[in-house]
């Protein structure tokens, strides 16, 4: 991630019709059922500058229920900052399920990594610190590993998550999910462009041809739910 003196430019605009609205839904329905260690991971994340890029606690809690549903044994994930996206998964999936995480910087990570063994879901986790693209490439390199993946959370760079898709697809099983985060981009997906900020442009040009590319692919079924910062969950079908 580039270095940026003031992180609170890339602050999202609500995606609701109001801020009232989110902090209804945040107040009323996410954090009451929130989890202590997330809710802790949480907190820790308002002390870190960069802390509003983590999952949102509302799309965090929709995973949440997908996961239960689903009941993955083996699962990876794109993107980890402190872990409160990982802690979640780490949290819904059985006692014998992996994830396979992996982060190009693995400082944030040991930010979180305390209250992620504090919850007793340590063991559930294999952290690999790298680019994400050549891991996917190695990971495909051994055809035990296609169609062996139950569930996939995608929330690293935007500019790379249809490489991202094309790799992971073959990675999941047919019936495993791919849920990607930040789809709406901080709604500024349907902005003109003149009115998209410069340094937000090339995440939103990103999201909008990500959209694109997967109402297209008939390999999946899909929503994209304006939950959190759009959250776009595909099922593998073909
Ligand atoms: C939005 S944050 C992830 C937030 C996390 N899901 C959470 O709930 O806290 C994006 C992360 O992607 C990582 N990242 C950026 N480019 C990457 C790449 N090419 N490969 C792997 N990770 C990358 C960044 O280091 C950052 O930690
Ligand atoms: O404002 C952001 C920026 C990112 C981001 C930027 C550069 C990278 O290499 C990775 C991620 O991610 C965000 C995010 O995931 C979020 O939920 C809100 C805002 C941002």
């Amino acid at each position: 991630m580039e270095k940026i003196k003031d992180p609170s430019i890339y602050r999202n605009p609500v995606i609701l019709q109001s801020e009232d609205l989110t902090k209804y839904i945040l107040e009323t329905a996410v954090y009451p059922r929130e989890p202590e260690p997330l809710k802790e991971l949480r907190e820790l994340n308002n002390d870190h500058p960069w802390g509003f890029i983590s999952t949102s606690p509302d799309a965090a809690q929709l995973m949440a229920l997908l996961l239960k549903m689903l009941n993955p044994r083996k699962t990876i994930e794109v993107g980890v900052f402190t872990g409160y996206s990982l802690l979640l998964t780490a949290l819904n999936i059985p006692h014998d399920g992996k994830i396979t995480a992996i982060d190009i910087n693995r400082k944030a990570y040991d930010i979180g990594l305390p209250a992620i063994k504090k919850a007793g879901v340590e063991h559930k986790i294999d952290f690999i610190e790298s680019a994400a693209l050549p891991i996917l490439d190695k990971l495909l390199e051994d055809p035990a590993n296609e169609g062996s993946f139950d569930f996939a959370f995608i929330d690293a760079d935007k500019e790379n998550y249809i490489n991202y898709h094309e790799r992971l697809i073959k990675l999941i099983k047919i019936g495993g999910l791919l849920v990607y985060d930040n789809t709406l981009w901080g709604g500024r997906v349907c902005w003109p462009e003149e009115k998209v900020p410069e340094h937000t442009r090339s995440g939103r040009n990103a999201a909008i041809e990500f959209n694109k590319t997967i109402t297209n692919d008939s390999r999946v079924e899909f929503a994209l739910t304006s939950v959190g910062d759009g959250l776009s969950i595909c099922r593998r079908v073909a």
